[in-house]
């Protein structure tokens, strides 16, 4: 990305705005003027001073002179000081407003975007925080070094070198002279560090994200004993940090002495040009100091200069990632005209395939239709795609052929936000947000009030439980149980009491008794409701009015329990190694057993 195509970027950010920026830039110029105050009162000084001695006068002629330059030196120092603050306090001020904007964008449009984009390799979580935070504070400090460094040093070292011109040309030809050096140093330094810079930056992102990384790998590192082997992958990691600081100081400590050679260099030069002018009655002797001010007036950006341009370096680097991520119209969730306000919720895939946007093809001539108020069942072996076609029913993505059909129309045409607020979703690993069981259960229904919450729990058996519980409704969420998270998602769900419902293994993480508890709800809210259900555990799926055998991305069968069991088929496989794998002969021996004890104690 160019600088151009950043500042046209940013053009809109900035743009309401602009009245900050005429100010600042009004500020900057007579910022400017007053800097180059000094040279002038120094040249008069030290010129009526040298008057005075020549004509053998003394402190009492001198003191008027003392007190009117003292006078205006802290006139200029009073109006310096408010100018600088005015100066970085609007320019922070736009850097602040600007930046705020740039966030809030981000977050609008990676909101928007559909789940593929999260998928893609850039985009995954962390990487995407990372892209946008860089690529914000990279763009902000471009801003903020426009108002706060560039412009006002740059407009200080033109007015300087104008002024130094129209006092004495060769003077000005000096000053100009000594600065493509300086430009040619800095352009080295900056490059030399554009790339230690960046390896320091990556090695400390690997070392701080190596340290959490062992505090969340705590418990598998010592039930391994790996302790040793993890401190020794971050010894190697601070090893390579502290060579590439050492490296980093080095280049900048050379540079920098190089820089300041240059200008000494200048400065001596202009001692030796101005003293010769002087010595020759061209100039006054209140010259050479005034030429040695003007020409720190020039030198002074120069020596920001390698500082900026490797930060409009990293600002080329990551905005672009950045504003990749505002562009990504490809990666906004399509949606439709039709806003259902009842749905039947009928639904119907016809030969579908559908590929994930890693590459993997999922589902393959898929054929499955879905009756409104039923239960249907999608059985299977792991990785056979049913989670993925729950996906397509939530529009998270998009088929790649064949029809998706909502009673009888496109599923694409329907408003997506509308579409998923008729839709309530269970899944195995459900995500319980940052904050209290009330405000996590209350997800399900905004503004539902605590009773509606409360209820909710009850009927996902969860309230007992949370009543037992210090902080009761208020305690933090996320401290609750694997099987009692899952229950806040079933509470969501019953708060949200939608028509038709997809459950994605609902009671996967809970104990028997409460899956039981959970199955008697789920059955009372499933009356009259279209309903999806994925289960490992057939006792969830067997009284389901219609099942689907998926296998390896197809559906291979179909049927009501009794008429796949019959058929002899995958369903039959699973079902007899489902029974296998909880020793059912067993079990029921044992039942049988159990009644004729009670059989026989009643006898
Ligand atoms: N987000 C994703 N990106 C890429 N591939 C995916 C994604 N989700 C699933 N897959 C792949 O798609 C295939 C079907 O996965 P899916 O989750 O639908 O299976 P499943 O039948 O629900 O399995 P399980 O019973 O284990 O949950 C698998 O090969 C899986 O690796």
């Amino acid at each position: 990305m160019s600088l151009w195509e950043i500042i046209r970027r940013l053009y809109p950010y900035v743009r309401p705005y602009r009245g900050l920026v005429f100010g600042t830039l009004l500020l900057t110029l007579v910022g400017s003027l007053a800097a180059q105050v000094n040279p002038f009162v120094l040249r008069y000084t030290v010129d009526t001073v040298q008057g005075l001695l020549n004509r053998n006068q003394g402190l009492a002629q001198g003191l008027p002179l003392l007190l009117a330059v003292s006078a205006l030196l802290l006139g200029k120092e009073i109006i310096n000081t408010s100018v600088q603050f005015g100066q970085k306090y609007y320019g922070e001020k736009i850097r602040i407003n600007v930046s705020t904007q740039l966030s809030e964008d981000a977050v609008h449009k990676v909101l928007g975007y559909q789940l593929g984009f999260y998928a893609d390799n850039g985009n995954q979580t962390g990487k995407l925080q990372t892209r946008i935070d860089r690529g914000v504070e990279s763009l902000m400090k471009l801003v903020q070094n426009f108002f706060i460094d560039i412009l006002p040093l740059f407009a200080n070292a033109v007015v300087a070198l104008v002024i130094m011109f129209f006092a004495n040309v060769y003077v000005g030809l000096v000053a100009v002279a000594v600065l493509p050096v300086y430009f040619w140093l800095s352009y080295r330094q900056a490059d030399r560090l554009n790339g230690s810079r960046r390896a320091l930056r990556g090695l400390r992102e690997a070392k701080s994200q190596g340290l959490v990384n062992l505090i969340d790998s705590a418990v598998v590192i010592k039930s391994f004993v790996r302790e040793a082997y993890e401190e020794e992958k971050q010894t190697r990691l601070q090893q390579d940090l502290q060579a590439a600081q050492l490296e980093t100081r080095k280049v900048n400590f050379r540079y920098d002495g190089l820089k300041t050679f240059t200008e000494s260099i200048g400065v001596v030069l202009i001692i030796v040009l101005t003293a010769y002018l002087v010595l020759d009655r061209q100039i006054s002797i209140g010259a050479i100091m005034f030429h040695i001010l003007l020409f720190n007036n020039v030198s002074a950006p120069i020596r920001q200069l390698h500082r900026i341009y490797d930060e409009m370096n990293d600002a080329l680097t990551y905005s672009e990632g950045f504003f990749d991520i505002l562009d990504a119209a490809d990666a906004t969730e399509p949606t439709g005209a039709l806003l259902p306000d009842h749905l039947r919720g009928t639904f119907e895939l016809r030969h579908v395939d559908f590929t994930y946007p890693s590459g993997t093809q999922a589902l393959h001539d898929v054929n499955i239709t879905i009756e409104a108020g039923k239960t249907t069942a999608l059985v299977g072996l792991s990785g056979a795609g049913k989670s993925t076609v729950i996906n397509l029913l939530c529009k998270f993505y998009a088929p790649d052929r064949g029809a998706l059909l909502l009673d009888g129309q496109p599923l694409a045409d329907y408003n997506t936000h509308a579409l998923r607020q008729q839709i309530g979703l269970v899944l195995q690993k459900n995500h319980i947000f940052k904050g209290t069981i009330e405000e996590n259960i209350r997800y399900g229904v905004m503004d539902a009030d605590l009773a509606q919450i409360q209820a909710a729990a009850r009927q996902a058996y969860l309230h007992d439980q949370i009543m037992q519980l210090p902080k009761q409704y208020q305690s933090d969420a996320q401290q609750l149980s694997g099987g009692q998270q899952q229950r806040i998602a079933i509470a969501r769900l019953f708060l949200k009491n939608p028509p038709i419902i997809f459950l994605d293994e609902p009671t996967a993480s809970l104990d028997a008794i409460a899956t039981e508890q959970i199955k008697n709800s789920l059955e009372a809210i499933k009356q009259g409701r279209t309903v999806v259900i994925i289960s490992h555990s057939l006792a969830q799926i067997v009284d389901s009015d219609c099942i689907y055998v998926m296998q390896q991305g197809r559906a291979v069968e179909s049927g009501t329990h009794e008429e796949l069991y019959d058929q002899r088929g995958t369903y039959r496989e699973i079902f007899d190694a489902s029974a296998r794998s909880l020793n059912i002969e067993k079990l029921a021996r044992v039942m049988v057993d159990d009644g004729d004890d009670v059989a026989d104690t009643a006898g």
